[in-house]
């Protein structure tokens, strides 16, 4: 991955973001999942009146890859205010396909300044797998 492509999945992160459905918390996200072959599939956050019903960004992302037929990833690139991890609903979903995914996060108050990167296995050691059923 260079950089020039790095952007583009932040820019396509941050223009996701703008549909974020986010009227409660009033909290926007929006992620970009890069399949290895490198096609982009993106994702904001759905809020709902029944606040359990809310959905991530990052599992409209994934959903949408999968729902396309495409289980294979390298990346997810999420760009939200401060930057923060994704919650652990979202770690475990991304965790039955990718528990090696790369995971990178962007400050969408500042999108031009330091980027985080980790693994998923680093933000989610002990995810329960099939093994564990
Ligand atoms: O990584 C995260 C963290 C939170 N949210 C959403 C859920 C909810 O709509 C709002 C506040 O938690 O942000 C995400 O989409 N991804
Ligand atoms: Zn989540």
């Amino acid at each position: 991955m260079d950089s020039r492509e790095l952007s583009r999945w932040i820019e396509a992160a941050l223009r996701c973001r703008e549909n974020a459905y986010a009227p409660y918390s009033r909290f926007a996200v929006g992620a970009a999942l890069v399949t290895a072959g490198g096609d982009l599939f993106t994702g904001c956050n759905i809020e709902n009146a029944s606040f359990g019903g809310t959905i991530c960004a990052e599992r409209v992302a994934a959903s949408a890859a999968i729902a396309a037929g495409q289980r294979k990833w390298q990346a997810i690139v999420l760009a939200l205010s401060g930057g923060g991890p994704p919650c652990g609903i979202c770690r475990q979903f991304l965790s039955e396909f990718a528990p090696d995914l790369r995971i990178y996060r962007v400050d969408a108050d500042n999108p031009q300044g330091e980027y985080q990167a980790d693994s998923l296995a680093d933000l989610y050691p002990h995810p329960f797998s099939r093994h564990d059923l």
